[in-house]
């Protein structure tokens, strides 16, 4: 495994897949943190529950790993009703779409993951499908084709988007609320890692546990698997999982102490020492990374403006004067501080 594996926001494997399942929550109680998206959702599925009627459609926007599945099947789970999922590259023709919602049981809860990615004549059945549970369904070809209205059992639509900007508003227009999530504040992330590590059965300090909560970029799938790594290096290395044994794990798996990962150094390292920090435009910093522009855009560019090493203003990506005393680069335009982080 490389540094880049481990602190991608994306599952890196089967057994990750496996392993998530079985640390996922089951409730919004046991839901950690977005106490706001948590409280919205609660009055949502109550009011619905209270009219006998499926709940809004519901769209998740959001970095990876923050918990858009999961939030999806505890939807389902708190309404009593089946889920079925699917994902938008699965989607890539308006007959995909419709053999599944003409499959629907009455109430069932449909997730949609990445439903950016879906074909447009699919979004387009979706835009009825959703207002009116009814589709058209074309029958025939040339000039003696048909179309035949379909009535669907009501559903509750979850759509899950890293990036709800590329959505038509048509669409986006159809969901009844939007939660944003955020990234997780290192407290919540150290609540989600100790239920984990209960669940696990290993036994961990808090400031271990704290110190893998700092660098798991406020994301709760890297916190689950960086505590996966702690757990393999002291069976191995035997001793107590404290402090000292973390720091080594993280160390031996290059993840440093803000959780940085290649291509976010990568990133940096051509922002302050090509571009003298900047302003560089996306498109720029994608080619000279030789990443795609919508990986920067919606993984690595979230987490570094979050914790301030850079902006982004109407001409390009910025590098902040942390940045450069984080990385210990001269600034161009001011004094070097190193360590101000
Ligand atoms: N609030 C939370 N509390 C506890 N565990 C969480 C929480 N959010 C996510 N997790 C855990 O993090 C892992 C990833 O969550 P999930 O698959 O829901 O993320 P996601 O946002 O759907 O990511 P992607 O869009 O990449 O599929 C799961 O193991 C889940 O148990």
């Amino acid at each position: 495994m490389t540094d880049i594996d481990i602190t991608t926001p994306e599952p890196i494997s089967e057994a990750e897949l496996v392993f998530e399942g079985a640390l996922r929550p089951k409730s919004l109680d046991e839901f950690v943190g977005q106490a706001k998206v948590r409280g919205q959702l609660q009055l949502l599925l109550q009011a619905a529950g209270i009219q006998g009627r499926t709940a809004d459609h519901i769209l998740l926007a959001g970095p990876p790993g923050l918990g858009k599945t999961t939030l999806a099947m505890i939807v389902a789970h708190e309404s009593g009703k089946p889920l079925r999922m699917s994902s938008g590259p699965a989607i890539q023709h308006a007959g995909d779409l419709a053999a599944v919602l003409s499959s629907l049981v009455p109430g069932e809860v449909l997730f949609i993951d990445e439903i950016h990615r879906m074909a447009r004549s699919a979004e387009e059945m979706l835009y009825l499908a959703m207002e009116d549970f009814r589709i058209d369904i074309m029958v025939g070809k040339g000039a003696g084709a048909t179309s035949v209205p379909l009535d669907l059992a009501p559903f509750t639509l979850v759509g899950a988007t890293t990036r709800s900007g590329m959505l038509p508003n048509p669409l986006r227009d159809r969901f009844g609320f939007t939660a944003h999530l955020e990234f997780y504040a290192d407290s919540e992330l150290e609540q989600v890692l100790h239920r984990a590590a209960r669940m696990l059965d290993f036994d961990i300090d808090r400031e271990g546990l704290a110190e893998i909560a700092g660098r798991s970029r406020g994301t709760p799938r890297i916190a689950n698997r960086l505590l996966r790594r702690v757990r393999d290096y002291v069976l191995v290395h035997g001793g107590d999982a404290d402090l000292a044994a973390v720091k080594a794990a993280l160390t031996l798996y290059d993840v440093d102490e803000l959780g940085l990962d290649r291509l976010d150094r990568a990133v940096m390292d051509i922002m302050l020492t090509r571009f003298g920090g900047g302003p560089v435009g996306l498109n720029t910093l994608a080619v000279s990374v030789g990443e795609e522009a919508e990986t920067i855009e919606s993984v690595v560019e979230p987490f570094l403006v979050r914790i301030g090493l850079i902006t982004r203003t109407p001409r390009g990506r910025v590098a902040t004067p942390q940045a450069f005393a984080h990385f210990g680069v001269a600034n161009p335009q001011g004094s070097f501080l190193p360590g101000v982080l």
